[in-house]
């Protein structure tokens, strides 16, 4: 059993250590939280996490190291663990937006393997859907961590250029689909739904509409004929949501992510 050290665990770092332990990829036992303040992962320590604030010792004790800090801490820590990093033992992998490959080995080592991924917050609940792309990994390596990220959802291999764009697209997108959901709420409090029920209710259609994709293999427009009866209520309410920008509002927004999660991060401290 590889042991894998997550350098950085706050909001993704604890999302993709309780999905993979969910999943029986790894026993808690193995995988390691760092964190500057570990009173913050109690319930973690609690749970049978190993958690340390000492990165060295977190990597050195590893096979597997995922870098999961904000791109403006990364090279504090990538300074603090290089000479401890080994190519021959370590596959070093980041979810850190907007960092290639490439600059992570300028500070670790032009031999380390190095493998970015892009997972969204549904890993906690084996629902990611996570992007892979690496410059110098092997096959085997690649494959190892596939395998790793679909025992906690669907994974693609990109090539690293889109990288950014899968960070909106999909990790962003969590935050973008959720807000959607809560708008369609409201829309059900002001035409007489208590707020818990109407969150309810849209949650699950919102699932459902998702699932008919998935199971059905279809595009969204011809799901989307099958509601809309002519001269009906369902094209109507559709019409003043485009006339209102709906479409155009989602498509600007994932256009801005993509191009803010190409600049989060500048290689000087
Ligand atoms: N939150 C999300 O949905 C996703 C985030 N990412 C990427 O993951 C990274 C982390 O994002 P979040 O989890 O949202 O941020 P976060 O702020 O919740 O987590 C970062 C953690 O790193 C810790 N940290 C900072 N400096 C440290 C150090 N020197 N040693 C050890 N730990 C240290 C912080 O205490 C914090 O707990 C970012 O680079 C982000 O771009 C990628 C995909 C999805
Ligand atoms: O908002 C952010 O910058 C990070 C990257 C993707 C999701 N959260």
């Amino acid at each position: 059993m590889k042991k894998i050290a997550i350098i950085g665990s706050g909001n993704i770092g604890l999302s993709l250590a309780k999905g993979l332990v969910k999943a029986d990829f790894a026993q808690a036992a193995n995988i390691t939280l760092t964190r500057r303040n570990i009173d913050h992962l109690k319930s973690f320590a609690d749970a049978g996490f190993v958690v340390s604030n000492q990165n060295k010792e977190a990597v050195v004790s590893a096979d597997v190291v995922i870098l999961a800090v904000l791109p403006q801490q990364l090279n504090t820590v990538l300074d603090e663990i290089h000479s401890f990093i080994d190519p021959a033992k370590h596959l070093v992998i980041s979810v850190i937006s907007g960092v290639s490959c490439a600059a992570v080995r300028e500070k670790l080592g032009e031999s380390v393997e190095v493998i970015r991924v892009m997972p969204n917050t549904a890993i906690a609940i084996g629902q990611s859907m996570t992007c892979i792309a690496s410059d110098n990994a092997s096959a085997e390596n690649i494959a190892d961590v596939t395998k790793m990220f679909e025992t906690v959802g669907s994974v693609v291999k990109i090539n690293e250029d889109l990288m950014t764009s899968a960070t909106a697209l999909c990790a962003c997108g969590i935050a973008f689909f959720l807000r959607a959901i809560r708008a369609a709420s409201q829309g059900g409090v002001e035409i007489g739904f208590h707020a818990d029920e109407a969150l309810k209710m849209a949650v699950q259609t919102a699932k459902g509409a998702a699932d008919l994709l998935l199971l059905h293999g279809t595009h969204p427009e011809s799901e989307i004929d099958k509601v809309t009866s002519p001269k009906g209520c369902t094209i109507a309410g559709l019409n003043e949501m485009e006339h209102n920008g709906f479409s155009s509002s989602l498509i600007k927004g994932i256009k801005l992510s993509a191009l803010k999660a190409g600049n989060l991060y500048t290689k000087e401290s």
